[in-house]
């Protein structure tokens, strides 16, 4: 497995006190595989990814990435929030990360060749006022790319989108991860989203547990509402509000 988590715990210090927020948990990802993580809000999603990329230690329990200790920079990580730099441009917000900039010369051109691909060269030198919300997103998402990690964790990047923009990014990022053959773990509330894009889903329950489900749609997919996403949908809202999942904590 590329990445790995194997029992982790978590708590967080709420109120002065330590509230359990992730309880034995077992979640993994194969090489070039993508899965999605959704539940309800405050289950925890976010805090599974940062533990995940090493921005945070569990209490108990192991997190791998290609079979090494997850450090801070073993994997991509693209936050909720796209983070660009409002006063550089595009360009230079590619080339940010402390990774990238040990080898700016070549990464340069890995970026120049990244906004060819994905048909956005003639932003290279402006800024992130001047770009649509879908345009940043992709921004971001390559920023994330030219860490050049095999591992990628999203956190909800198309959140903010309106819907007909969330649906191209959707498009957008299928054909660039069969592409580029990436293994992306992507937390997001859109069902929509995590069946059309995922081969797997982990939906988190409130009690800590986590429920896998297969999505074994043909590639590409349908970007309508087929008789057959719907099911998977109808499938992912049951799992997320099943009563037998209610706290246990
Ligand atoms: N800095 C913090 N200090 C204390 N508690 C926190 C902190 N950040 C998050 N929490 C709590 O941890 C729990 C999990 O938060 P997390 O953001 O991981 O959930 P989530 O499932 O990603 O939520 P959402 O879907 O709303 O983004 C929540 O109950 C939240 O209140």
């Amino acid at each position: 497995m590329t990445f790995m988590m194997k029992n982790v715990s978590y708590s967080m210090k709420q109120g002065g006190q330590y509230r359990p927020i992730l309880k034995n948990i077992n979640l993994s990802a194969a090489a070039g595989e993508f899965v999605s993580i959704i539940g309800k809000s405050g289950t925890g999603k976010s805090t599974m990814l940062k533990l995940a990329c090493g921005l945070e230690k569990p209490d108990e329990g192991e997190i791998l990435i290609q079979n090494e200790p997850s450090v801070p920079g073993a994997a991509g990580y693209m936050p909720q929030k796209d983070l660009l730099l409002p006063w550089r441009t595009v360009m230079d917000n590619l080339l940010l990360s402390p990774e990238v900039q040990m080898q700016k010369k070549e990464k340069r051109k890995e970026a120049e060749a990244l906004l060819e691909r994905v048909g956005l060269s003639a932003f290279e030198k402006a800024y992130p006022h001047e770009l649509s919300g879908g345009m940043r997103q992709r921004i971001a998402f390559l920023r994330t790319l030219l860490t050049g990690k095999e591992v990628l964790f999203l956190d909800e990047p198309f959140g903010a989108l309106d819907a007909m923009t969330k649906k191209d990014m959707h498009q957008w990022m299928a054909a660039l991860w069969r592409e580029l053959n990436k293994t992306i773990v992507l937390v997001t509330h859109d069902l929509h989203e995590s069946v059309f894009l995922s081969d797997r889903i982990i939906v988190l329950h409130p009690s800590g547990e986590t429920e896998e489900i297969m999505v074994q749609l043909q590639r590409p997919r349908e970007t309508y509402l087929s008789p057959e996403i719907t099911e998977l949908i109808n499938t992912l809202e049951s799992r997320i509000t099943h009563e037998s999942y209610q706290s246990i904590f």
